[in-house]
């Protein structure tokens, strides 16, 4: 991809999937495509077609007054200043820690080397389930377990479909076909468990993200399932992703690793974080925001033009004059390409977390559409709050447990310290983008 824009400039255009294309990293014409121009670009029939046995009909595909309807009802429901995940947060790490160190207490100290990838998407996968639906919803049970395996299969399906674009509908199968009913007819069941629950007992509004919507019967079973799974689809492998980034950069950044940790210890003090708390950590806002810049979970994302129109720059011999973009255009636009440009960050391909100490930093960046991992515009991410919370507290509670972490080899090898470590990281990329060789790490227990 980076070739590409190096060979053809910031802005190009081709033809693939069916479509007449244009690729862009260029953050004004980003810019132009999610919010000065945005009802112009829809997310369009491709995306829909290839979703919808899973998802239905949901926030993530739906363009227009739909789209419209839903994110007005679910925007006020996630972002409720009132919910208070992080007992979710720790319930679902106590798990984690339980299947890492099955005889906690004859083997404290002993280190522990896996590969922590399944691991970290299993617990973003429990955590965003029992914050959608409730705990009735748990996918620690047998059956949440049976409901996982079928919308990861799924999944599988869907990441491969989506990679065809228009032509989506050419990979179809019994296997897809039926994982996608299995997991929808098992939403379906525990909503209906929920909505007993949330019936009967009182104080669980705080804890469960879509409790109103149960609650108060405006959406029937259907409209929830579908809700569910679109937020479910556009959350969990994102902030999987992004949790396996983090310790992934943790076990070769053993600075960070340490100045991480001193942090930790100042201001927690072995207590369990806190919103306030996350709020005061300047170190973990850097590394985060770094972790994000450098690997984004979403690397590439598209639109399609519903209207002949005309893009500010990427025309002409220098790609500096305005290029035409024609109705049923798709337009993809890349926030790995644009945050990894050498012309717009300074030592663009080196982790280095000073580049945020600046209180500006973060504002100016998101202003000038230079540094976007949640997009912006009208269709910006509704679960950034969420996912940050989540994988912050997720990194003080691994700081809190482990005295140390280090990259190592499947067969337990340490990796040799390189300074040079990022370009030779290999990326898995489907919907989201993970390391491709798993987060094989040693950890030893404080
Ligand atoms: C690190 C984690 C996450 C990242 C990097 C991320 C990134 C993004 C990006 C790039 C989009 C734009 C997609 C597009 O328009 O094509 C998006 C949309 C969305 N995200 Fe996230 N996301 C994350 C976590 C979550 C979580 C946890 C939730 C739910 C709780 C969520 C809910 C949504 C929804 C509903 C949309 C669609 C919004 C709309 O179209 O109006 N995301 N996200």
């Amino acid at each position: 991809m980076l070739e590409e824009h190096e060979k053809h400039g910031d802005t190009y255009a081709q033809y693939g999937g069916g479509l007449y294309t244009i690729i862009t990293r260029d953050p004004v014409v980003v810019r132009e495509i999610l919010a000065r121009q945005f009802k112009h670009f829809d997310t369009g029939a491709p995306r829909a077609g290839c979703l919808k046995p899973l998802i239905g009909s949901s926030v993530f595909t739906q363009d227009g007054k739909p789209w419209d309807h839903s994110r007005k009802l679910l925007a006020p429901l996630i972002k409720r200043p009132d919910l208070a995940p992080f007992p979710v947060f720790e319930k679902h790490f106590q798990i984690l820690l339980s299947q890492l160190q099955p005889a906690t207490a004859s083997a404290s100290a002993s280190p522990i080397h896996l590969d922590l990838k399944a691991p970290l998407f299993d617990l973003t996968f429990s955590v965003i389930t029992e914050f959608l639906l409730g705990p009735a919803a748990s996918t620690s049970s047998t059956e949440g377990r049976a409901f996982a395996d079928a919308f990861n299969t799924a999944f599988r399906w869907i990441s491969r479909r989506e990679r065809l674009k228009a032509l989506y509908w050419v990979i179809d199968g019994l296997e897809f076909r039926s994982s996608c009913r299995r997991a929808r007819s098992m939403v379906e069941d525990m909503i209906r468990r929920t909505q007993q629950v949330v019936d009967d007992a009182g104080g669980m509004e705080r804890r469960i993200a879509l409790f109103r919507l149960m609650r108060d019967g405006e959406s029937d079973v259907g409209e929830v399932r579908d809700h569910f799974l679109g937020l479910l689809l556009a959350g969990r492998d994102t902030s999987g992703s992004l949790l396996c980034w983090c310790i992934y950069v943790l076990a070769r950044e053993p600075g960070v690793w340490d100045a991480a940790q001193e942090e930790v210890r100042r201001v927690l003090d072995g207590r369990r974080p806190t919103k306030e708390d996350l709020g005061a950590m300047k170190v973990l806002d850097g590394f985060m925001c770094e972790v994000l810049r450098l690997f984004p979970p979403v690397p590439i994302n598209g639109r399609i033009c519903n209207t002949d129109t005309t893009l500010p720059r990427g025309g002409g011999p220098n790609g500096d004059a305005p290029i035409l973009c024609p109705k049923d255009t798709l337009i993809c636009f890349s926030a790995y390409a644009v945050q990894t440009n050498k012309a717009l960050w300074d030592k663009a391909d080196r982790f280095d977390i000073d580049r945020w100490a600046q209180e500006r930093s973060l504002a100016d960046r998101i202003t000038d559409w230079s540094y976007q991992p949640f997009i912006g515009g009208p269709r910006k991410c509704l679960g950034e709050t969420f996912a940050l919370e989540e994988s912050k507290y997720m990194v003080c509670r691994f700081l809190q447990q482990f005295s140390s972490i280090t990259a190592v080899q499947p067969n337990g090898q340490d990796e040799p310290p390189d300074v040079d470590w990022v370009d030779k990281v290999r990326y898995h990329v489907g919907l989201t983008m993970s390391p491709d060789d798993g987060v094989w790490v040693k950890l030893v227990p404080t």
